[in-house]
């Protein structure tokens, strides 16, 4: 297992690009089978979870072929299996996003229960109530088994407004007869940069980037050049990290509109950015101090689906209100176990309560002391490496694997700016 060393307490600061939002990257690649035609895909992040999703679309039988920096053509003419190959299924959540396309395209898929970020559950009911009402029947025996003689557009509610069931559901009705409504869908950036490419390749989606989804089935998609937006999860985290290292840092090629709700919730945390076009620009040496609710009682930062604060910058936010003066109350909604990694933070001197699995109160500003880390899942990683950074003394973070599933060539950027860090070495 690959780990960081971090030497802290070193002003982080400079100017990085944004990358490609792992979260649309990985919809979009599925969605590549949907025709026999070319796809070229550019601003794909160069991470591990897309370095397997293009394995498996290989193994499915589409050619693969890397243009330049995040730019991939991805050529799908036949499917020549239907079976996900189950150890690269179980390294990603994401897998499970090839459901929807093989079901559309050849009427069948299996694959195992897929893996990603063990931060809950993870259920997967809002995936086969869309795929089943649209025609799939479901066989569970370990593995799933879904077969389709034809997909029919339909009229569905999702039990909860699931990112991936959405894609899924979205995937199998653009090739279903008639018209299928998706109402209670998730509208997160990554949903409609889906949507917005499926049009792109000649399909009929209304009410992107709301929560009721309007499809028309249509006999073919073609191939399509397609643009993934900027990654805001990337973005919110180096947004904290700057912050409170106290280094003043410019983000180039970002979505500013995409961190409306991010804004508000650093802005509790008294963190604050200019942006100028696609430029966020993140002054040093901000005063980080809690700004209290209406008289002066403890502000909350709570997730929620889209448009609420991302659930993935949850962790994030959580170290970042250990550096603030002030309490804070972070109330995780959506994921039933994100929060114990907490307990890492307190072992390095963060004044954290971990009131219940969702909920914890954060008394800032703390005094960071390095510490040997494990990452658990890809966010509490990153919320670890900014711990390191802002803590006295040496700290290693083993399994970087799980942090390098959703951020691209972390410690060389980190490095450029400014950080004592070193992969698998010791900090000079
Ligand atoms: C590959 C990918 O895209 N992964 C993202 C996707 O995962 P994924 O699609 O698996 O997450 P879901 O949106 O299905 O659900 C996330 C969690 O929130 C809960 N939930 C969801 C909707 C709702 O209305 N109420 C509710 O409680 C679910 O039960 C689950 O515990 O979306 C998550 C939520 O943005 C992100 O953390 C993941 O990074
Ligand atoms: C939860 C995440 O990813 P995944 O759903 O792929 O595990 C994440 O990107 O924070």
């Amino acid at each position: 297992m690959s780990t960081y060393t971090i030497d802290g307490s070193y002003p982080i600061g400079g100017r990085i690009t944004a990358s490609g939002n792992k979260n649309a990257a990985l919809p979009c690649i599925a969605a590549s089978l949907l025709t026999e035609e070319e796809i070229v895909l550019h601003n794909i992040p160069d991470i591990e979870d897309v370095s397997v999703m293009l394995e498996i679309a290989e193994k499915l039988g589409a050619t693969v072929t890397q243009e330049k920096r995040g730019v991939y053509h991805i050529k799908a003419s036949d499917i020549v299996s239907s079976e996900i190959p189950s150890d690269m299924a179980k390294s990603i959540r994401a897998s499970i996003l090839f459901a929807g396309p093989l079901l559309a395209r050849t009427g069948k898929v299996q694959l195992p229960p897929p893996g990603g970020d063990v931060i809950g559950r993870r259920r997967l009911d809002s995936h086969f109530l869309a795929l089943s009402a649209l025609g799939g029947r479901i066989e569970v025996d370990g593995m799933f088994r879904i077969t389709a003689n034809k997909l029919v557009g339909e009229d569905i509610f999702l039990d909860e407004a699931s990112v991936t069931a959405t894609e899924n559901a979205i995937m199998a009705a653009v090739l279903a007869d008639g018209e299928t409504i998706i109402s209670n869908a998730a509208s997160e950036p990554h949903v409609q940069d889906l949507c917005n490419m499926l049009n792109t390749m000649g399909a009929n989606i209304t009410g992107i980037g709301s929560n009721i989804l309007y499809v028309k089935g249509v006999k073919k998609l073609q191939g399509t050049n397609f643009r993934i937006g900027a990654d805001f999860m990337e973005t919110g985290s180096y947004i904290g990290l700057a912050a409170v290292t106290r280094g003043d840092l410019e983000i180039e090629e970002a979505d500013p509109k995409h961190l409306r709700m991010t804004r508000l919730a650093f802005a509790k945390l008294g963190i604050h950015w200019e942006t100028d076009g696609s430029t966020i620009h993140i002054p040093g040496g901000q005063s980080l101090k809690v700004v209290p609710d209406l008289g002066g009682m403890i502000p909350k930062i709570d997730d929620a689906p889209w448009p609420g604060f991302p659930a993935d910058l949850t962790s994030i936010i959580t170290v970042v209100a250990t550096q603030v003066e002030g309490t804070t109350l972070i109330h995780e909604k959506m994921f039933e176990s994100r929060m114990f990694f907490v307990d890492k933070l307190i072992g390095m001197g963060a004044r954290i309560i971990l009131c219940d699995p969702h909920r914890a109160v954060v008394s800032g500003p703390c005094r960071l002391r390095g510490g040997e880390l494990v990452s658990p899942d890809v966010r509490a990683g990153m919320a670890m490496v900014i711990a390191a950074l802002c803590a006295e003394g040496k700290s290693i973070i083993h399994n970087v694997y799980q942090i390098e599933r959703g951020y691209e060539k972390l410690a060389e950027r980190l490095k450029s700016l400014g950080a004592r860090i070193e992969r698998d070495g010791a900090a000079d």
